[in-house]
Parts: C-alpha cells; sequence; structure tokens
C-alpha cells in the first residue's frame, strides 16, 4: 500500500485499542478461575484470538458479545485435551505463556505457529519446564516451534534466576509454578512487566514480590471477576512519536495504561525535552490521558533497566531519535533480535533506506539526528510494529512515495490503525 507522506500537521484525540499483554492475560486468567469473567475493551488483535482460539480448542466457552467477551472459567483441572494443533498465529506471549499453562496438565498438545514464530527461540521456556518435569521440545537446538509438550499433574517446584529479561518467560514460570508441588522461587534479571502478578491478586490467587524476587506456591485456584483492558501504550508509542516530530501537533490518548513496569517510553520522551502531559490519572486503573506536542528533541542515552520497560516501542524510538539534534544511543537492547523480526537490523535498514542515519550494533543502534527522510519501499516482513513505525516516518517525507508491501502485519495489535491514524491528520 501507498503511505501517506508529507503532513503538514496532526490534531485530535484518539482511544488507543486495549493492551496486548493484560488481554492475553484475561481471556488466560478467565480460563483457569472457576466462574464467569466479563472482559471490557480487549483488544482485537490477531495475537490475542489466537489466544483466544487456543482456549476455546482446550474445552473453554468464549463468547464475543461486541461490548464484552464473556470467558466461561473450567479451572486448572478442567481443561480438555485438544484434537487439532494449537495454532499461535505470529504471537510469542501465546506459545510461551500456554506453555507454561499445558505444563500442569496430564495430555499432551502439539503447537506451532507462522514463519516469523517458527524462527524465535523457545528454549528459554523449555529448558526450565524440563527442570520441573515436562516432556516438551522443538526443533534444533533452540527448540523452535513446534513444540510438542506433555504435561504432568505432579510438577516440581522451582528455584530459577532468568538468563534473560523476559515477561513472557517469567510468566510461563509462573502459571507452571502455580501448578507445582510447593514453592517456587523465580528471580527475574530485570524487572519486566508485571501483569501477571497483578491478574494473580485481581483473580484471587496468591504471589509475593519482593523486588525481583518472585514466591508461587503451587495447587492454587483463582475466582471469576471482571477485567477492564486499559490503552496500550506500546500501541500509543507510534501516535507519541508521531506528535512530537510532525510539524503543528498536538494529540490526545485516553485511557492509557501507565503500569510502572510500561512507561519508559515517557521518560525516554521527558529526557529528550519532548512536550509531553499526563492528565486524568487514575492511579487504580493504572491509567492516564497523555497529550503530546510537536517538540524539538535533544538526543539520550537508552539503556539498563529501562529496556525492559520499553522493548517494544524501540522501533518507533529509533525514528524519533532520527528526529534529535544529535546523536542517541541505545544499548542492552539484544532481545531485539528475537522479536518478530531482527528488529535491530530491519529497523535500521528500513530507517537508512529513509535517508535516516542509524548504525546497528550487537545489543542496540546509534542513531545521528536530525535527519531528513525520504521515500522508499519497505517490507514488514510480517513484523506489525515495522509496518507502524514506517507509516508514522513517511508522515515526514516530503521527497518521493512511501510503499508499505506486506502491511496487513499490522492486525496482529492494532487492526484500526489506518483508520486511526487518518482522524488525526490535518
Ligand atoms: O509478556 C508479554 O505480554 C510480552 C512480553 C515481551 O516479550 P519478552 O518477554 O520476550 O521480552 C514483549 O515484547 C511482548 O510484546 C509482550
Ligand atoms: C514482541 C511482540 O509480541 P510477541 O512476543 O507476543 O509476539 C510485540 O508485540 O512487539
Amino acid at each position: 500500500m501507498k503511505l501517506q507522506t508529507n503532513a503538514t500537521g496532526l490534531s485530535g484525540k484518539l482511544k488507543v485499542p486495549g493492551d496486548k499483554s493484560i488481554s492475553h492475560r484475561s481471556i488466560m486468567f478467565g480460563a483457569l478461575a472457576k466462574g464467569t469473567t466479563r472482559v471490557h475493551d480487549i483488544l482485537r488483535g490477531e495475537d490475542v484470538l489466537s489466544t483466544m482460539a487456543v482456549f476455546r480448542e482446550l474445552g473453554v466457552t468464549i463468547e464475543d458479545k461486541g461490548d464484552e467477551v464473556v470467558v466461561h472459567g473450567v479451572g486448572f483441572d478442567g481443561l480438555r485435551a485438544p484434537q487439532e494443533r494449537l495454532d499461535m498465529g505470529n504471537s510469542g506471549t501465546s506459545i510461551r505463556l500456554i506453555s507454561g499453562v499445558l505444563a500442569g496438565q496430564p495430555f499432551s498438545a502439539e503447537m506451532f505457529g507462522d514463519d516469523s514464530l517458527s524462527k524465535r527461540p523457545m528454549d528459554r521456556v523449555t529448558k526450565p519446564l524440563r527442570q520441573m518435569g515436562v516432556d516438551i521440545s522443538g526443533q534444533t537446538e533452540r527448540d523452535l516451534p513446534p513444540l510438542k509438550i506433555t504435561g504432568s499433574n505432579h510438577l516440581t517446584p522451582i528455584n530459577y534466576t532468568l538468563p534473560v529479561a523476559s515477561a513472557q518467560v517469567k510468566s510461563a514460570l509462573i502459571f507452571a509454578a502455580l501448578q507445582a508441588d510447593g514453592e517456587s522461587v523465580i528471580t527475574e534479571k530485570e524487572k519486566t512487566r508485571n501483569h501477571t502478578e497483578d491478574m494473580i491478586q485481581q483473580f484471587g490467587g496468591e504471589i509475593s514480590v519482593n523486588g525481583k524476587e518472585i514466591r508461587i506456591k503451587g495447587g492454587q485456584s483463582f475466582t471469576a471477576t471482571d477485567v477492564t483492558v486499559p490503552g496500550d501504550i506500546s500501541s500509543a508509542a507510534f501516535f507519541l512519536v508521531a506528535g512530537l516530530i510532525v510539524p503543528n501537533s498536538e494529540i490526545t490518548l485516553k485511557n492509557v495504561g501507565i503500569n510502572e513496569t510500561r512507561t519508559g517510553i515517557i521518560e525516554v520522551i521527558q529526557a529528550m525535552g519532548g512536550d509531553l502531559t499526563l492528565s486524568d490519572v487514575d492511579e487504580v486503573a493504572k491509567s492516564a490521558t497523555l497529550t503530546v506536542r510537536t517538540s524539538q528533541l535533544t538526543p539520550t542515552e537508552i539503556s539498563g533497566d529501562i529496556i525492559p520497560r520499553l522493548i517494544d516501542e524501540l522501533p518507533v524510538i529509533a525514528l524519533l531519535a532520527t528526529q534529535a539534534n544529535g546523536t542517541t544511543v541505545i544499548r542492552d537492547a539484544e532481545e531485539l533480535k528475537v522479536k518478530e523480526t531482527d528488529r535491530i537490523q530491519v529497523v535500521a535498514d528500513m530507517l537508512n533506506d529513509m535517508g535516516a542515519d542509524i548504525t546497528p550494533t550487537d545489543d542496540g543502534m546509534i542513531i545521528k539526528g536530525k535527519t531528513n527522510l525520504n521515500g522508499a519501499t519497505i517490507n514488514t516482513q510480517g513484523d506489525h510494529r515495522i509496518g507502524m513505525t514506517a507509516a508514522v516516518a513517511a508522515l515526514l517525507v516530503t521527497d518521493g512515495d512511501v510503499i508499505l508491501e506486506r502491511s496487513e502485519a499490522i492486525q496482529t495489535s492494532y487492526p484500526a490503525f489506518f483508520e486511526d491514524l487518518s482522524h488525526l491528520i490535518l
């Protein structure tokens, strides 16, 4: 598709779709609780639809009533063996977290995904799950999908320090630990998004978190509850950046999730001197209204423990940095290489094709600003965040066309992205 270029300004208010991480987990916890869970403002992106389809295949009734999704929970002991292979689509979150759920189930299943997911390492979950007594294996020494799993209802509790900063690995192990015979201790490398821990408490379970150390007792059960999903800050990120770099812009994003394990991008924008204000802060729902205006930006360094708090935003943050007056350095972000694409290489190649000056490194990028962007043909390679970053970059292009190939990848996390963007363009 041909992307809109040369925007003279962006203006308006928007409610971004529901948080993807919380949406996945609302289906999972709803299914594993006894009773009826009603989920409001769930994201209906393809990744979450994959999680819903998998739980239906595992015997859970899930109704989409338009204004809410109703999950008729069956409890940990109510899942049934699937008749079909479980299709995880493009979703790393689905395959890894559901591996942890199936770890404690006394049946076999096979999990597979699309071309992108089939290249992503699953050994980070298979290794610790094997230690707990699960029979799980994939392809090659990195355990790429498809994965075959046979769970056990006598899982050994685990005491495990994560070698990578990953909420997906942490959450997979938490789901397994909830079904184990005793208490498990999981220690994080860096603090990552904590939606699983929050939801255990919301669904009446028990978890103790002390800094990076998490303790979970096995044999727990959950009670159904209602969930309202806040807007996804990872989706809001595209409009935050667009509003800062396109001239004559002011964008207001309502009801954006501001869980403290997700707000790295707000700190980066502030460090770069961006005009960003928070209002209507709701401490209980952990949400706020965010407003951005066109800004002169200074460069910054992004590294260390902030990285997991903005990991999915780094592609569009790289674009932001191309418009700062000086050189921005991103370090400690080697996890970007094992996302839907190698996001260090793909982001650098894409923005360099458009005229940016980015040097990819082993664990990040060196981004020289401020550069003019030009037309190019970009292929998402099946990565939604590459597609949305390209669409925001195109707004700055005054010279030539920007053609986006495989734009349908954006369905993964933001089906209405282009519609929402078009409403803001003056
Ligand atoms: O737990 C989650 O919901 C997610 C964790 C992150 O992945 P990692 O755990 O691989 O860092 C993130 O990139 C992904 O989009 C969603
Ligand atoms: C990495 C992402 O998702 P997942 O790992 O669930 O595929 C993402 O949404 O950017």
